[in-house]
């Protein structure tokens, strides 16, 4: 599904993450952890396409369109006066394009949609008006309508109560039995162990990468701590390959 060949990304010729060599296959229920900083951001938008690789390749089996993408949600603007139908409405944009309009069978989609994430009767409130947990459940209900075959979650449980996570961790379970590849950031080590059979351990370059037991390890998070601290924020690309650090 995902290929990463010697890739780094960064900002302003500055590597933020570097070297990376993987290859990711289709289907996996995959954790991206790693110390603040770490570049775990970074690599979700080089899949994205947000960002272009300072060198290396990063080569996708799936087409742009069946890609969802869920920020931050602090990256959010909560004062956007739209309603509840409407952010969801977006995830239909691939049937509507940009200014298309929302038909009653749309419209029963989005509620089916809001049902599935415990949203029922809030379609027509204004997103400003929402809880963090329920803006979750809203943007969580945009992806349903997204129906993608790779999915990208930016620290999608931060700031929500457990019952929240709870219901939102199973629907990821039912999108991985659905056979999607799902890639979440996350900083829960616990929640990782759980509900994600595969890790991948980042700190500016790949700590780690495989089954969860064998990744979330305190050896390789003591590595990924110090990767962290030795690494120097102001350098330059380096026109090394892994294999030449080896
Ligand atoms: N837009 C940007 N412009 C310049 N530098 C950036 C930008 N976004 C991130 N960085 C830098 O890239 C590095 C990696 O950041 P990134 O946000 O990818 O890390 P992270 O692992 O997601 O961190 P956290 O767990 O704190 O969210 C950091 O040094 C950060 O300051």
């Amino acid at each position: 599904m995902l290929r990463f060949d010697n890739l780094t990304l960064g900002y302003d010729r500055h590597p933020a993450v570097h070297h990376l060599n993987l290859d990711i296959p289709a289907g996996q229920l995959l954790a991206i952890v790693g110390p603040n900083g770490a570049g775990k951001s970074t690599l979700l938008k080089g899949i994205m396409g947000k960002l272009k690789p300072l060198q290396g390749q990063l080569q996708l089996n799936v087409a742009r369109e069946q890609i969802a993408y869920l920020p931050q949600q602090s990256r959010i603007d909560r004062q956007f006066p739209i309603s509840v139908t409407e952010l969801v409405g977006m995830g239909l944009w691939r049937e509507l394009g940009s200014f298309g309009r929302l038909t009653k069978g749309h419209r029963h989609r989005i509620e089916h949609a809001l049902e599935a994430v415990g949203m029922q009767g809030f379609a027509a409130r204004p997103i400003a008006s929402l809880s963090g947990g329920q803006l979750q459940r809203t943007l969580f209900a945009r992806l349903y309508l997204q129906n993608a075959q790779l999915i990208l979650l930016d620290e999608p449980f931060n700031a929500i109560d457990s019952r929240t996570c709870q219901d939102l961790l199973q629907l990821l379970q039912h999108w991985h039995q659905q056979g999607r590849t799902i890639l979440a950031v996350l900083h829960d080590n616990e929640q990782v162990r759980h509900h994600f059979p595969h890790s991948l351990l980042l700190a500016r370059q790949l700590v780690a990468y495989g089954q969860t037991a064998d990744v979330i390890t305190p050896e390789n998070w003591q590595r990924a701590r110090h990767q962290i601290e030795s690494f120097d924020e102001h350098a330059p690309v380096c026109h090394q390959s892994e294999k030449d650090i080896a």
